[in-house]
């Protein structure tokens, strides 16, 4: 069978070539199991015909019209486990997930349609008795298609799984090493839902990998009940993490976090079921509830994502832990993929077609995926924004939570308790995100603050520096002073003046280019004659010069790069840039506060000590060519008295 969503001729292949890419729509692949030996037993009718490869008819048992549905693929009963790996084109998703991307796979359908051995496999019919290869599902074919991949990719990629399961309502870490309790579900800016102190593991080989999915499957909840021995009683949800080397990603923020990269997660969801067919009693029935209110949400969702101006708007994802940690997959930047399970089976259509729509809705819906995003990215502006749409969330929670009238008709006991119970939890957790995300914003303000001033007490600093270096300059320059050819200083400190020359410009002689010690030219006697010829520089005035420490020019280049004012090179951000040769992020962590007459320090220790040496190294030949000023006899006429115009220190 033909893999869909091959490179060739696929519009959403083109997604790697953007960092954002089209409106993309979730793909819906739709499988119908073959008749289970019980259903055979009853001897059961099949109301459903695949009529082509992406058309299923379906026939109602008492006459009537056939209704047709039209998916991405349909594949029926007879088809095996490659097929369906293949149809599906899980290969791509996992190739883009290398790429950066966040892929999502998941499986929907009522109960025992399949959803699992789709995922999975069968189980073990026995202890020890492994599953025949042929029956491996997706998710073992994706393994080792992947690992085989990055093997053979040339590049170093790291690989990590977790593996979390939502049991009534709470998330639990399949993988974790000790008792496993109900974890948090948060929200950040960077993250988005996520789930506090899930267990991430790296691996590195396709046995360490199976045997992470083999220790969360047999931990999974099931149970058995009349449409299935081994029913799903979670959902459950193992992604995999790719991430590149840090020269071609930014690094997590944050040790504890998940690294930045690629994501494929799969998500097999438990089957919706009708607490009457099924028998469920007790504590199976609360399991029941519990999975048919979380696919509700989720079915909710989907049909407000259909609509495109509730899109932009509130989707209600904090209805439900399943919604929240798949919210990115359906609305977001993800790119998704449904795998709806059906059984063949004419008594169970009423399931079938709930199960048809809901898979028809899915696949209007569309995301814009999006490539690897640098954690730190955001501006402060964006995450204001952000605060104000959750504070429109808070209003309309609490709104909902007036509405709960404890004398509404058809509210009371366990419905009311659970709706109130529902509502606070997801109202404390909104405010909680809320108050965090006001932090950041006043931080984030904080710190950029800091770095406006700090900025501006260096300009300060150097454009004082400067002005006294130039005045300590004129105190042995012959006069008139030929201006220099670099045209960064006076000629008479560059060259004439051994070995007084401070131009950092000239870390080469612009004429002979060889590398000049101590900042002087070693030749500079022969080339004299040349450097005093008034033809070979503009006459610029000193005004318009760059100040000392401006960069220095291209080699081989004949004129100034670019010729600027004062004023910009004193530009705050262009003058600590250059001194430091790395950029300054005015929304970097806090400084360090230190006393008013220390040097500056920039955050991370980096570009200041480098800031500061410079400067000291400024100070240095100011007192130099003071002390030279001192010592030397007046050089000419109207020279003056070194201590008559000694600058201030
Ligand atoms: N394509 C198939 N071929 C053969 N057997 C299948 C197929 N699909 C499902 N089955 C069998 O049907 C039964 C139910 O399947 P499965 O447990 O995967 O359903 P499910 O949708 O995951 O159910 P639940 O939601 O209750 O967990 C299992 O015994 C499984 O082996």
């Amino acid at each position: 069978m033909e893999e869909r969503g091959s490179p060739d001729g696929d519009p959403a292949w083109s997604l790697e070539q953007g960092a954002e890419g089209p409106e993309t729509p979730i793909q819906v692949v739709l499988r119908v199991r073959p008749m289970s030996a019980a259903e055979l037993r009853r001897g059961e009718q099949s109301a459903l015909h695949c009529s082509g490869t992406r058309t299923l008819q379906v026939s109602p048992p008492g006459g009537g019209p056939d209704v047709a549905f039209r998916f991405g693929a349909v594949l029926d009963g007879a088809r095996t486990q490659e097929d369906v790996f293949r149809a599906c084109g899980v290969r791509r998703l996992a190739e883009l997930a290398l790429r950066g991307f966040s892929c999502t796979v998941f499986t929907f359908g009522q109960t025992g349609s399949g959803k699992t051995y789709t995922l999975t496999g069968p189980p073990p019919q026995g202890e020890g008795v492994p599953v025949p290869p042929s029956l491996a599902g997706i998710m073992q074919r994706t393994f080792a298609w992947l690992l085989d991949r990055v093997q053979h990719l040339g590049a170093p990629v790291t690989l990590h799984a977790s593996y979390l399961e939502i049991y009534n309502e709470q998330v639990r870490d399949l993988l974790s090493l000790g008792s496993s309790r109900p974890l948090l579900v948060r929200w950040n800016k960077t993250r988005g839902f996520y789930v506090e102190q899930l267990r991430v593991v790296e691996f590195g080989s396709l046995e360490a990998l199976m045997e992470l999915l083999q220790m969360g499957l047999s931990r999974r909840r099931s149970s058995a009940h009349t449409l299935n021995q081994a029913s799903s009683r979670s959902h459950a949800l193992l992604t995999l993490y790719v991430s590149r080397p840090a020269s071609q990603q930014m690094p997590s923020v944050d040790p504890r976090e998940p690294p930045v990269g690629g994501k494929l997660c799969f998500v097999d969801l438990a089957g919706s079921e009708k607490v009457a067919a099924t028998g469920s009693r007790g504590e199976l029935m609360l399991e029941a509830n519990s999975i048919n209110r979380s696919l509700l949400a989720l079915g909710h969702c989907l049909s407000l994502l259909l609509d495109p101006q509730r899109k932009q708007s509130h989707i209600p994802f904090r209805d439900s832990k399943l919604t929240k940690l798949l919210a990115d997959s359906l609305g977001g930047r993800g790119v998704t993929l449904m795998v709806a399970c059906v059984s063949p089976s004419a008594q169970c259509l009423p399931e079938t077609l709930s199960t048809l729509r809901y898979a028809s809705r899915a696949q209007r819906v569309t995301t814009r995926p999006q490539g690897p995003k640098s954690p730190g990215a955001k501006q402060p502006q964006h995450v204001e924004v952000e605060v104000l749409q959750l504070r429109e969330e808070n209003r309309r929670l609490r709104l909902q939570l007036d509405r709960v009238d404890p004398k509404a008709p058809g509210l009371h006991g366990a419905r009311m308790a659970w709706a109130q119970r529902n509502l606070y939890a997801m109202l404390h957790e909104f405010m909680l995100e809320n108050e965090r995300l006001r932090k950041e914003v006043s931080q984030l303000q904080g710190s950029r603050d800091l770095a406006q001033d700090e900025q501006r007490v260096l300009a300060q600093q150097v454009h004082e520096l400067e002005r006294r270096l130039l005045s300590a300059c004129s105190l042995h320059q012959p006069a008139p002073a030929p201006p220099c050819p670099c045209l960064m200083m006076p000629a008479a400190p560059c060259h004439a003046l051994p070995p007084l020359c401070s131009c950092p410009c000239c870390h080469l002689c612009p004429l002979c280019r060889a590398p000049l010690t101590r900042w002087a030219c070693l030749r500079r006697e022969c080339h004299l004659p040349q450097v005093l010829d008034p033809e070979a520089h503009g006459g610029m005035l000193l005004s318009a010069r760059p100040p000392p420490w401006a960069p220095p020019r291209s080699p081989g280049s004949a004129k100034c790069p670019k010729e600027k004012n004062h004023s910009d090179w004193t530009q705050t951000q262009v003058l600590a840039e250059m001194l430091t040769e790395e950029e300054v992020v005015p929304s970097a962590p806090p400084l360090p506060m230190g006393s008013p007459s220390a040097p500056p320090v920039l955050r991370d220790g980096v570009g200041v000590p480098n800031l500061a040496q410079r400067l000291e190294a400024l100070r240095h030949q100011i007192g130099n060519s003071l002390r030279r000023g001192q010592s030397q006899p007046p050089l000419s006429e109207g020279a003056r008295s070194p201590g008559q115009d000694r600058p201030p220190r």
